[in-house]
This record gives structure tokens, sequence and C-alpha cells, in this order.
């Protein structure tokens, strides 16, 4: 798999605020790559840096290979952008708002009802943007940002303040957009979300990587040193996995066993064992 993002040592600051400090990573074509990390910890403004809306202070921002300030044209053409500073136009319908999207990147409005299609809007495109719910909105956007079949999608927080089934519609366009070859940088500060949907993730705190990689391989990672053990009275006993352990508590169970099963950290706990913070 090609390499299609990479920062080297990125860094910035606003005044006396180091947003982010010595950044590295890399995205594979065709990763869902999670940025997890509490507010403020420089998620967003890495999203600015890799689409050219910041420069950085310190090194290098690619993507597919060039760096993004030498890409223009090229760079918008393969990137799609979703964030809260949503810029629709409210007085104007569904559909109109992607038209002049459409128009602006010469993009073949026939392929607009494709993209509502896809995105469960096609039955709202004449109802105007005030009138539309939030998740509906959220919608919109994610319409607006795959318009023109971009390779690489930014998603800032895509699922923030959205309800439970809005959020599970946006997990599903994720994922079909991913099915269909689409490279995904996503932010949260859902470690739920990320576990579900991210092939590769990154700790993010106070602008520095903590941590990084796969939430299985996280999670086995930072596994505890624990077995928990079921009887068919349903008694619960706690070990340790060393075997000598394992064995002294077996012997002491009267019934049958039902379950054993090692304790396995998510997302969240092993957040908090690596940064010390709660998200
Ligand atoms: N334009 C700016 N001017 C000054 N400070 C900024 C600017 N943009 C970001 N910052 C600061 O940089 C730090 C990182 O901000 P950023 O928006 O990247 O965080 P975030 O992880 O996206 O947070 P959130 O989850 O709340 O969106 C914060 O301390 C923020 O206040």
């Amino acid at each position: 798999m090609n390499t299609i993002v990479e920062v080297r040592h990125g860094a910035i600051s606003f005044k006396e605020t180091k947003a982010l400090k010595d950044v590295s990573f890399s995205i594979k074509e065709g990763e869902i790559f999670g940025f997890l990390g509490p507010s403020g910890a420089g998620k967003t403004t890495t999203i600015k840096l890799l689409t050219n809306q910041l420069k950085p202070d310190h090194g290098t921002f690619l993507i597919l290979g060039k760096p993004v300030d030498e890409l223009q044209d090229e760079l918008y053409q393969n990137i799609g952008v979703l964030s809260d500073n949503s810029g629709l136009y409210e007085k104007l319908t569904v559909y109109e708002n992607l038209k002049i999207f459409a128009d602006l990147k010469k993009i073949s409005t026939s392929y607009i009802d494709e993209v509502l299609q896809k995105t469960g809007l096609y039955e709202a495109k004449k109802k105007k943007v005030e009138h539309l719910s939030k998740g509906m909105k959220q919608r919109l956007l994610f319409s607006r940002a795959i318009l023109h079949k971009p390779k690489i999608l930014f998603l800032d927080e895509p699922a923030s303040a959205l309800d439970p089934a809005s959020s599970e519609a946006v997990y599903e366009m994720i994922f079909e957009l991913n099915r269909q070859g689409t490279t995904i940088f996503l932010t949260t500060h859902n470690m739920s979300e990320a576990d579900l949907l991210c092939h590769r993730v990154a700790f993010l705190n106070e602008g520095e990587i903590k941590e990084m990689g796969s939430p299985d391989e996280l999670k086995l990672k930072y596994a505890k040193n624990e077995v928990v053990i079921l009887d068919d009275k349903g008694n619960k006993y706690h070990t340790t996995k060393d075997t000598a352990s394992l064995m002294k508590t077996l012997a002491t169970i009267q019934g049958n066993i039902l379950r054993i099963n090692s304790v396995e950290p998510d997302l969240k706990t092993i957040f908090l064992d690596v940064t010390g913070r709660e998200l």
C-alpha cells in the first residue's frame, strides 16, 4: 500500500500556544486513520496544515508524496474536507447548495443526485437547509465533501453532537466510502467511535503524539495482567495470567467453568493510561 499522507516533524505555535510539537505520522492508501485527543490537542490544526489552510513553523506536510503548498489545484481535487465550520447557505435548498459547489469545482451536476442517493438525502433535495435537522445538515456537508470524488477525506469530528441514529448513518457512509477506496483521516474524542471505525489511531495530547497503532495492537500492548473466570453458578473469580495463579484459582472452583476471559482495556482506558488525561 502506498503512503498517501505524511507529516514529518510538523510544528506550529499561535503566539505562546504550541499547538503542535514535532508531530510525525503517515497514512496508507485505503486506511481509516483516527486522530484522537481532547479539546485543544491540535487535531483541527493538523487538518488545516494538511489542507494548506495554515503554514507550519517547522516540518513537512505531504499529500500523495508532494508538499501541500506545492499541490494547489491538484490538492483540492484530491481532498475533501468536512469540518464544523459549515458554510452552508441556509436559504437555499439541498440541491442548490451542492450545485454552487459543483459549478465552482466544475463537476457535472448529474453527479449530485447520485451523491444524494448515497447519503440518503435524495428525498430532501428540494428542502431549504434552514429546515433540515442537525443530522441531515451533516449528511449535506458529507455530500459536499465527497461530490468531487476525492481520494482522501478529512473528517473533523464528523459525528459529534449527533444523535445515535444520525451517528450510525455517518459511520455507514464512512465505511461505504472506504470500501470504495477513499482514504479517511478522522478526528474524534469519541474512543468507541474510533475503535469501531479506524484501522489505526494516533493519540494526540497537548500537540504531541503519545501513542499510535491499530486498536487491537494497542489493546494487546496495554492489556492488564488479569483474567476473569465465570462458573455455571454465576460466581466470578479474578486472577492473574501466570499459570500458577490460574491453576490455584481453578482448583478452588466447585462448579463447571463457563468462561475464561483476559481483561482487555478499551481505547478510553488506554488513553488515560498513556496521557494521564480523561477525554
Ligand atoms: N488561529 C488560532 N489562534 C490562536 N490559537 C489557536 C488557533 N487555532 C488553534 N489555536 C490553539 O491551538 C491549540 C490546538 O487547537 P485545535 O483547534 O487544533 O484543537 P483540537 O484538538 O481540534 O480541539 P477541539 O476538539 O476542541 O476541536 C488550542 O490551544 C487552540 O486554542
